[in-house]
């Protein structure tokens, strides 16, 4: 059985969103049936827009009052702010929910900003705690979906190349007041966290992710003592939990064998 993430490309942004759409209602799904709750993390950026399509919106199989949705990671911003990952869900996303779904969703805590970015990096990782101990009674929380994104530079949640944060193996939700891309001070799920969860897709749209997506997939610069991207991290890691969904735009160029249907 092969150990390597799945790279799908689609033709069109419809196709794309179709497909992803089917990929997590399976994972949600197979979640409810083994422990009555979907939980899964969510990136900002594109992928918020990316779940907007009436292939996850309106299905009749999505049972929206199971879902319990996290951030990957969250700006500490006001949550009305045009920079919050919850305010950019909300607008993408949730407020095109139908009418009575009611997902719970764990933000940050608002009382908390202009104080210190560990205190709200901590407190979320309590309400981590809190929805996750009680089955997992383990060092890590397992989520049952991760939807992240993949900065040009090769980052995830707030995981940015070359940064500390990186080898932080405690935590489950890190602060950073140093983000290379603006907001600086942040929170985010760490690399252990992030490789736990059952199911990680990743997806990636644009010419503009190019040249960072052949780095990730036919470049291995592990092999000579370089920098290994974060979201390569992740793939060499999570191995086949992981699903790149992408466009053709994106991967121009890629060797890696890709994969056009689920
Ligand atoms: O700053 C962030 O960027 C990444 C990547 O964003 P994208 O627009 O290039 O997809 C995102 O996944 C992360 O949640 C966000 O805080």
């Amino acid at each position: 059985m092969s150990k390597q993430p799945s790279l799908y490309v689609f033709p069109t942004k419809e196709e794309l969103q179709k497909n992803l759409a089917a990929y997590i209602l399976r994972a949600q799904t197979a979640a409810i049936k083994r422990h009555q709750k979907f939980r899964v993390a969510v990136s900002g950026g594109s992928l918020p827009a990316m779940l907007n399509h009436p292939a996850l919106i309106h299905s009749p199989a999505a049972h929206w009052n199971a879902w319990e949705i996290f951030f990957a990671d969250e700006r500490c911003v006001p949550l009305d702010h045009p920079d919050s990952n919850y305010y950019l869900l909300k607008k993408e996303f949730l407020s095109h929910l139908p009418h009575g779904a009611k997902p719970t969703v764990v933000t940050i805590d608002e009382s908390l900003l202009g104080g210190p970015v560990q205190e709200i990096a901590d407190t979320y990782e309590q309400q981590l705690v809190k929805y996750f101990a009680a089955r997992d009674t383990v060092k890590l929380p397992i989520f049952d979906l991760m939807l992240l994104g993949c900065g040009p530079d090769g980052h995830t949640c707030s995981l940015f190349p070359g940064h500390e944060l990186l080898r932080e193996d405690v935590a489950w939700v890190a602060p950073i007041e140093d983000s290379p891309k603006p907001p600086p001070k942040r929170i985010t799920l760490t690399l252990p966290v992030v490789t736990h969860a059952l199911k990680i897709a990743f997806v990636a749209t644009g010419e503009g992710k190019q040249e960072v997506l052949r780095k990730i997939f036919d470049e291995h610069p592990e092999l000579d003592g370089g920098e290994v991207l974060p979201c390569a991290l992740v793939n060499q890691a999570a191995g086949d939990k992981v699903a790149w969904f992408c466009d053709e735009a994106a991967v121009k160029g890629v060797q890696y064998p890709k994969k056009s249907s689920l």
